[in-house]
């Protein structure tokens, strides 16, 4: 089984890498031109399931690399359309167009695009940041969840998910996708906020009290948008959701925070933008989403550039 790794940043290597672990045939594509830094390099991961893998295939262009039964969009949101527009001529005609964002927007970005029943989507949930051109480090659980809201997912997914879990990985289909959509964004949104906001780590927000009260306000909103929206999120899944941001690893900080630090672009319109427009669209008040929203504006497009001195 071909497949491409559309993104090879922090999550394209790591999940691609453990792909080819698993004895597929992949192939890593960058930006133009980005191609050198990887194309037969050493891969390698450190954390729980770790790797070294010799020589990588990497492209940076995926319509010169052939035909592809899976391609897994490992790029950010603000990349995503434009990704799949370049990768979909190169899957193959049984092939599916697999996307991991974080966030809710993935499949109403993508379904325009392409039949559903070639299409998955879902959540990983390693929490992961790149070390150099072909090295990866990653912390929290190694876990992926994959399903499409309209229908079966197809037998490439499976495929996916059985290599994945070749290795070690927890890899399952969910019959419920959204569901699975809608808890990881009631702790993600919240750990983008707090840890973009406080420039704190989760083993500071999660334990102080006046922002464990914070971080409770956050994923109240966040549920509170996505029942409007219909999805059955129960106070079990809040208090869980709270429980979980308590057991990361203390370092831990989120990829939003990471490209804040970068002075990289921001992810913020899909995160505390996106629970700030639902606020609006059903009349909740989201407060604490709405200020995040606002106050990460300056660095939304990346580091800004400095003021003048008055
Ligand atoms: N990092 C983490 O801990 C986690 C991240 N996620 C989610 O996973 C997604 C990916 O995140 P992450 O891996 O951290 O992001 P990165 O920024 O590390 O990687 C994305 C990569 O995609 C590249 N890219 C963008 N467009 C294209 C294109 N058309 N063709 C080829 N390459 C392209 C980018 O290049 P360039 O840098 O030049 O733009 C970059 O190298 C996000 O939605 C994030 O929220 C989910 C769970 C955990
Ligand atoms: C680190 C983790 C798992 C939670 O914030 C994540 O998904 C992200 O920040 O992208």
């Amino acid at each position: 089984m071909r497949v491409a790794i559309v993104g090879s940043g922090a999550i394209g290597l790591l999940y691609g890498g453990w792909l080819q672990s698993a004895g597929l045939d992949v192939v890593f594509v960058t930006r133009p031109g980005r191609q050198a830094a990887l194309d037969g390099a050493t891969l390698t991961a450190e954390g729980r399931l770790s790797f070294r893998l010799e020589r990588v295939s990497a492209v940076g262009d995926v319509a010169n690399a052939g035909s592809f039964d899976a391609i897994i969009l490992a790029v950010k949101l603000y990349d995503l359309a434009a990704a799949a527009a370049q990768a979909l001529p190169a899957l193959a005609p049984a092939g599916a167009l697999v996307a991991v964002q974080n966030g809710v927007s993935a499949y109403g970005i993508l379904r325009p695009l392409l039949d559903p029943s070639k299409l998955a989507i879902g959540p990983v949930f390693a929490a992961t940041r790149l070390t150099g051109s072909s090295s990866v480090a990653y912390a929290g659980a190694d876990r992926v969840t994959l399903g499409n809201p309209e229908c079966k997912v197809s037998p490439a997914v499976d495929e996916l998910v059985r290599r994945w879990a070749s290795v070690g990985v927890t890899a399952e289909i969910a019959e419920d996708i959204d569901d699975v959509i809608w808890t990881k964004f009631l702790g993600f949104a919240t750990n983008a906020a707090l840890t973009s906001l406080g420039r704190l780590p989760a083993g500071v927000v999660y334990h102080t009290p006046e922002l464990v009260e914070l971080a409770k306000q956050s994923i109240r909103e966040v549920a509170s948008v996505g029942r409007a929206e219909g999805i059955a999120i129960t106070g079990d899944a809040e208090e869980m959701t709270l429980r979980i941001l308590q057991s990361l690893p203390p370092a831990t900080v989120a990829s939003m925070r990471q490209d804040l630090d970068a002075g990289k672009r921001l992810e913020l319109d899909f995160i505390s933008g996106e629970i700030d427009r639902l606020g609006h669209k059903h009349g909740i008040a989201t407060p604490l989403h709405s200020l995040a929203y606002r106050l990460l504006q300056p660095f939304r497009d990346g580091a800004p550039t400095a003021a003048p001195r008055a």
